[in-house]
């Protein structure tokens, strides 16, 4: 099996000769911290060998779980929030039929929603009117087990899939993925009596995707949980510790962003695909970065745009904005479809010279004809190639990047797998909505609020 492959060599012409090379020793001493264990924030650093470290008999266990879903349920929802839910809506959009909602071809298959990710009454509204008819099951994703959006959208699912199913029949169709001890979703599993999976202590929520909370709802979907992790497992030997800098790619993608970053004053990455269907990779990619590398005042900020899409809405930023800004462009080398361009007589559009041509051809002449004019136009670009979309490569793209972004964040001098700053929000929310033990800051915020009027 071939690799996915890095090419930097549009992006190394921004920087002066020998930059990337210079950077050698510090990813190394990077790789090695992480090895060790030595870095900072060394507590989570269960994702780094978690690929060879997953035994086929837990992955049986998960299949056999996603088996008894797929049989029991039309729906399964799968309630979860940044990383709880990210990494396999990424895998499930990218495998899947974009029209999924709309086939009904009496496939075994059920409908994979997801919700947890918000707050929104008319989200969750229009969520629990089209469950009533619905055969649904539950995945309920939280490794705290205290976040809002996700406890709240429990709360109605569990309550509406009882008062459907009955209690006992919920019991079967309702399956926890939590923390192995603490934490109110384990509680409540261990006293309904669902199926529980561990999300382990060591593993981040946005390093989890080849954990159970990535692995079940990507099974339950009906893609090869084996094969996703096959590819992980293989990157995550192309990428160990004594794989040369030169060729290894996660090295090589690390050292690059953080010399462009710093040295050619590049504090915007846009993660470019040219297929929809990587939308939601493109999402997980942002949380992996955005929470790792943001802190302390310093980080890359994670943009993402899906071509030729937004071409035709951001475009004209990219080509010509201010220069802050570099490109990674997820290309996948074979669609999985064959479609040609057909003739029309009248020609109209003029364009019948593109007659009998695959679509993607054209795709792809697009991508090329992009990235030359985003590298005129002053933006550096990295492509990452895939050869195919199948759960193998996949799996190779998630360590890639998770592995990247470990020796990234430590380049940049913070701690990559903290997330210290998501609480602020929280904090003031919880004082505003007058949460027992929030009484101090409830006082502070009506005074400051009370000043700002
Ligand atoms: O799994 P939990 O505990 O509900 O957390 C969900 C997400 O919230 C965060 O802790 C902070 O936004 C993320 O890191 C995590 O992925």
């Amino acid at each position: 099996m071939e690799n996915i492959k890095l090419d930097t060599s549009k992006a190394v012409e921004f920087l002066a000769a020998g930059t990337v090379k210079g950077y050698e020793p510090k990813v190394k001493a990077a790789q090695e911290a992480l090895e060790s264990g030595t870095c900072e924030g060394s507590d989570f650093l269960g994702w780094l060998h978690l690929p060879t470290e997953t035994t086929g008999d837990f992955l049986n266990d998960v299949e056999a779980c996603a088996e008894l879903l797929r049989a029991k349920c039309d729906t399964v929802v799968v309630a979860g929030i940044g990383g709880s839910y990210l990494g396999a809506r990424a895998v499930i959009e990218a495998l899947g039929n974009s029209l999924q909602w709309l086939v009904n071809d009496g496939s075994k298959a059920p409908n994979v929603i997801f919700a947890g990710n918000s707050i929104s009454e008319d989200y969750l509204s229009e969520l629990t009117n089209y469950l009533k008819d619905k055969k649904f099951g539950v995945i309920n994703i939280s490794k705290s087990g205290t976040t809002t959006e996700t406890a709240l959208t429990f709360r109605l699912l569990k309550k509406q899939c009882e008062a459907q199913r009955g209690k006992d029949e919920a019991k079967d169709v309702i399956v926890a993925i939590t923390d192995s001890v603490k934490g109110a979703a384990r509680k409540t599993a261990e006293k309904e009596g669902y199926k529980t999976f561990i999300i382990p202590d060591n593993v981040g929520g946005r390093f989890s995707v080849l954990t159970p909370v990535g692995l079940l709802p990507i099974a339950v979907a009906g893609f090869d949980i084996k094969a996703l992790v096959r590819g992980a497992q293989d990157m995550e030997k192309a990428t160990a510790v004594d794989v040369p800098f030169k060729q290894n790619i996660s090295a090589q993608y690390a050292a690059i962003r953080q010399a462009l970053y710093t040295q050619a004053g590049k504090k915007i990455e846009i993660l470019a695909d040219f297929q929809p269907k990587l939308h939601f990779m493109a999402e997980w990619w942002k949380q992996l970065y955005g929470e790792s590398e943001g802190k302390d005042g310093k980080g890359i900020f994670p943009a993402a745009c899906d071509f030729t899409t937004d071409l035709h809405s951001m475009g004209q930023w990219i080509q010509q904005g201010e220069r802050s800004i570099f490109e990674t462009v997820l290309s996948v080398e074979k669609p999985n479809s064959k479609l040609l361009f057909p003739h029309d007589d009248e020609n109209l559009d003029g364009l019948n010279f593109l007659e009998g041509k695959r679509v993607d051809e054209v795709n792809k002449m697009a991508e090329l004809g992009t990235r030359l004019a985003h590298v005129d136009g002053g933006v550096p670009n990295i492509r990452v190639s895939v050869p195919k979309l199948d759960e193998y490569y996949l799996g190779q793209v998630i360590y890639f990047f998770e592995k990247a972004c470990g020796i990234s964040g430590l380049l940049e001098g913070v701690n990559p797998f903290n997330q210290p700053g998501v609480e602020a929000y929280k904090k003031n929310m919880f004082a505003l909505l007058g949460k027992p033990g929030y009484e101090d800051e409830t006082i502070a915020i009506k005074k400051r609020l009370a000043k700002e009027k």
